[in-house]
């Protein structure tokens, strides 16, 4: 099969009947590098959970997925983090809603009092949970550079009548994963989704949804605004690389070095924690 795209922790490859194969793999990304160091199965149970989401999502919007089943000509450790997706003509803008205020959205507010150009009370923290969710796009940033926010009449200009419809779109997939996993015990902070055009013009639900990677997942247990919030999958990496004991030094611009056993045993139980809430299913 032809490989098409790679990101940090997936990739894309055509198939012959011309559909494509999403195929997950097992790295991690921390301060914007993908570890060496592969977390056990990440690819298979985060594949797993956005499957569970597209099937909650499917009345709110149609989705690429075509079969979770295995192509013949693939290779067999694939088996379980690779789906058959139908073709879209993906949207050239990330779809994000955001609840909470954290991360550029709150580096945006601070400066400006606003977030994509969507003004917000006075007084907001980092954590804080905004009134309404909002809609924040992006561009598509290429490989290596970072996204940049987009006002409404940026997407507009992009995308002309479809940009009501990503927005609305985008937040009612975010009110209804963060509604649901809330009730699991999980801050689901913001969400990214893909959306893409097919042959008949409908918008249609691609890439990955809700998951720690394409979402902040904090445990809602300890949601404090006012600081940074520990994240549900990835504080026990960041609180290792950002010790002594790993003898990294971000500021170095040096790779981060690989993580001890520990470290990666914790992750995965925390990957396999957030399915197991949120799906209600045991991860075999
Ligand atoms: N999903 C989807 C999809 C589709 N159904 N049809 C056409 N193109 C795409 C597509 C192409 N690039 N991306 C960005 C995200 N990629 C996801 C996979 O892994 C690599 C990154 C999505």
């Amino acid at each position: 099969m032809k490989h098409l795209h790679s990101g940090k922790v997936r990739d894309l490859y055509e198939l012959p009947t011309g559909e494509l194969l999403m195929v997950a793999r097992d790295t991690i990304s921390a301060y914007d590098y993908v570890l060496d160091t592969p977390i056990p199965d990440k690819g298979r149970i985060l594949t797993q959970l956005s499957l569970w989401w597209f099937e909650r999502l499917a009345d709110l919007l149609p989705n690429h997925i075509v079969s979770a089943d295995l192509p013949p000509d693939a290779p067999a450790e694939w088996a379980g983090r690779a789906v058959v997706v139908r073709r879209l003509d993906m949207v050239p803008v990330e779809c994000v809603a955001r609840g909470y205020l954290t991360g550029s959205g709150l580096k945006e507010y601070t400066k400006t009092g606003s977030v994509c150009g969507v003004a917000l009370p006075a007084g907001l923290l980092d954590g804080s949970r905004l009134p309404e969710p909002i809609f924040t796009p992006t561009t598509k940033a290429a490989v290596g550079e970072h996204d940049e926010a987009m006002t409404f009449t940026q997407v507009e200009a992009t995308v002309g009548d479809l940009a009501p419809r990503l927005r609305d779109l985008t937040v009612a997939v975010y009110r209804r994963g963060a509604e649901m996993a809330r009730e699991r015990g999980i801050i689901v902070a913001d969400t990214k989704i893909e959306l893409g055009l097919d042959p008949s013009g409908e918008l249609v639900l691609g890439d990955e949804v809700l998951t720690p990677d394409s979402s902040r997942f904090w445990p809602a247990d300890a949601w404090e605004p006012g600081h940074a919030q520990p994240s549900f999958d990835k504080q026990f990496v960041r609180d290792w690389l950002t010790s002594p004991e790993s003898g990294w030094d971000q500021a170095s611009g040096e790779a981060p070095p690989p993580l001890p056993d520990e470290i990666v045993e914790q992750t995965r139980a925390r990957y396999v924690e957030a399915y197991e809430r949120i799906t209600a299913r045991t991860f075999t």
